[in-house]
């Protein structure tokens, strides 16, 4: 809703300006400073009651534990998405902040589909949702839908209506505009002549709603709010809609509805429904709460005064990762391309591995753990939190450091023939999956007379400065008990170097480096692909998105691609036993992080690999 994507239906009368709201929020940021000063000093976990949450310090610490301590009760909250896309990482602080809050507190959380608007809604977008929260590693207390509640919410409808704080308002756009000020909401403010209408007729005139009698924007329900009010500032106040047309077939009740509750009417009551303690969402909601706890009161499920009963909402700062696109029409742009503007689809689908949807994320074989130290690093405040690409790779290749396994992987090969070994000669090493876990898993890697190593670390002519391997250069083998010298090479008619030929080196000096090698006669063909920034543009968000323009920004190296690669045959074997059909992810030996693309590596036969991230930083990056 808070994107550049409005959900806002297009029936909806008009939301007040952006300066308004801004003036207003600035206003209520005020009053919300005042009310914080007076915490009270309450204990942060029932004794008993709670169970540790992984990443504890983001509950324990700052924003969340004042969020608790404001009340200091069982906890239930809800991760409520709208089924209109794929999640992004911007989703995944929200479900690690519900969820996570919810078990750090020995509570429970709730995955609620926000599904009051037909018109964007889908069935992939229910099941990948419900897959990503499980991908993250929380599993929902039960999975609910708004939509269940359909036949409740209307009945409080009327029950609004019958208390005088509802009424069916027929104006348009623009005259509901003008009521509320104007086109920058600074004039005068009114209420029309629907406002007063007799409670029986706004009644008769809902359920004329309700049976189709009226067509998109040609009534809506209103809540009677405070509109009128000269000293209300708050446009979330301003007689809000509750009801809309919408002559749409709903993915969960069909034909059933002719009208849809908004968002502003749903969402608290909702929460009251399922008896939320803590209703978590970010800052753009903050002048929300008014009208919130306006309709909880309004409807009895809130004592006024107290937050003793009733869903009490606390808003945190959004997560935004710099250089990425995360509104969902932009990347339906990027995945569709543009048919108007004769733009061919800029990545392969939804989860690409170069986007940041959760789906893209999870393929380009980020550990749901690492994405979740990510978050919880950051901490939440009610800020927003605008980072760097490169702290989520730090963290994620902080991460894969210390977890993933080890396997030798050539981007470029070039073969190596050791000439003075005999020709079957065949011995098998056995070497740690990880070099600080010697006595861990181990794989067998087979040494024979004929070998790859990355064209990399090849010079035709030898350099003073390059330290691997060069024509009568010596230069060692990572984990081979003896060091190769270059006595030759023969070249393609293209110019490339097609072969090199070695001896073997005894004894010596220690080498200068150590290169990578994979066995000629037992390793796996593979295709790399290595990715980079999307965009050349740092600020993508910032580019042409109405008329393609944003299409000139794309980086022609966003995907780099090693058809040739080789991998070691053996090791992948012995890790594919070992991840028991999870996902494979390894350090390819002064190479980068890669996990295995399954998907891919089914449909094209061969092993496909995506990097995950680089070894280091690469401050040279393929921008
Ligand atoms: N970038 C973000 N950072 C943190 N929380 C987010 C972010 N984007 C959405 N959320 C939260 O996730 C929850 C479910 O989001 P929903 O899909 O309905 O949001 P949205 O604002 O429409 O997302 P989008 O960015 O796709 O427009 C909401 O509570 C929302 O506030
Ligand atoms: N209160 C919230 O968390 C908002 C959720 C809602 N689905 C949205 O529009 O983003």
């Amino acid at each position: 809703m808070a994107s550049e994507d409005p959900s806002t239906p297009p029936e909806e009368p008009p939301k007040v300006s952006k300066r308004a709201a801004e003036k207003a929020a600035k206003k209520a940021e005020k009053a919300k400073k005042k009310a914080e000063t007076k915490v009270e000093n309450v204990p942060l976990r029932p004794k008993n009651e709670a169970k540790p949450a992984q990443h504890a310090n983001m509950f324990a610490e700052g924003w969340l534990k004042k969020v608790y301590e404001e009340k200091p009760v069982p906890v239930r909250t809800r991760f409520p998405p709208e089924p209109n896309g794929f999640l992004h990482i911007g989703h995944a602080k929200a479900i690690t902040v519900n969820f996570g809050f919810a078990e750090y507190h020995g509570g429970v959380c709730f995955l609620r589909f926000d599904d009051t608007n037909p018109e964007k809604e889908d069935e992939i977008f229910f099941t990948s949702i419900i897959d990503m929260v499980k991908w993250l590693g929380f599993k929902p207390y039960q999975i609910t839908y708004s939509s269940d509640n359909f036949d409740r919410l209307y009945e409080l409808a009327e029950e609004l209506i019958k208390r005088d704080k509802a009424y069916v308002c027929h104006c348009s756009q623009e005259e509901t505009n003008n009521q509320r000020g104007g086109p920058d909401n600074r004039g005068k403010r009114y209420g029309c002549a629907h406002r007063d209408r007799p409670i029986e007729e706004s009644l008769s005139e809902f359920r004329a709603m309700r049976d189709g009698k009226y067509e998109p924007r040609e009534a809506f329900l209103r809540m009677k709010q405070k509109l009128t009010d000269p000293s209300e500032g708050n446009p979330q106040m301003w007689d809000l809609p509750a009801y809309r047309v919408v002559k749409k077939s709903h993915p969960r009740t069909g034909d059933k509805w002719r009208i849809y509750p908004t968002y502003d009417f749903t969402h608290c009551l909702c929460d009251a429904f399922e008896e939320i303690s803590h209703s978590l969402c970010t800052t753009e909601f903050y002048l929300s709460r008014t009208s919130y706890d306006w309709l909880c009161e309004a409807l009895d499920f809130k004592i006024p005064g107290s937050e003793s009963k009733g869903p009490m909402q606390r808003e945190y700062g959004r997560l935004n990762v710099a250089g990425t696109i995360l509104s969902k029409r932009r990347i339906q742009m990027l995945v569709e391309g543009s048919l108007k503007h004769n733009i061919l689809p800029a990545v392969r689908g939804w989860d690409d591995p170069r986007l940041y949807t959760l789906v893209g994320i999870r393929r380009r074989g980020v550990p749901p753990e690492a994405l979740k130290t990510f978050i919880s690093e950051l901490g939440v405040t009610d800020a927003l939190t605008n980072i760097e690409v490169t702290r989520f790779e730090q963290t994620v290749r902080r991460h894969l450091e210390q977890t993933a396994p080890r396997l030798s992987l050539i981007l470029d090969p070039i073969p190596v023939t050791i000439e003075d070994l005999p020709e079957d000669y065949s011995t098998e090493l056995r070497i740690p999956f990880h070099p600080k876990k010697p006595d861990g898993d181990a794989r067998t890697v087979t040494l024979s007379r004929k070998i790859y190593i990355d064209r990399s670390d090849f010079l035709e002519k030898d350099d003073p400065n390059f330290f691997r391997l060069a024509p009568n250069k010596t230069v060692g083998l990572l984990n081979v008990p003896f060091l190769i010298r270059c006595t030759g090479f023969t070249k393609s008619d293209s110019g490339d170097v097609e072969s090199i030929q070695a001896v073997k080196v005894e004894g010596g000096e220690k080498p200068k480096a150590y290169i990578h090698w994979v066995d000629a006669t037992s390793c796996t063909p593979a295709t790399a692909r290595i990715y980079n920034a999307l965009f050349l543009s740092d600020e993508p968000n910032t580019l042409d998105w109405k008329e393609g323009g944003w299409v000139k920004s794309l980086n022609p190296n966003s995907e780099v691609v090693y058809e040739n690669a080789v991998v070691e045959k053996a090791g992948l074997e012995e890790l594919r036993k070992m991840e028991k059909g999870e996902m494979i992810r390894f350090q390819g030996l002064r190479t980068g992080y890669f996990c295995v693309d399954e998907k891919d590596s089914e449909a094209k036969g061969k092993v496909m690999l995506n990097q995950i991230v680089s070894l280091k930083e690469d401050t040279s990056k393929t921008r």
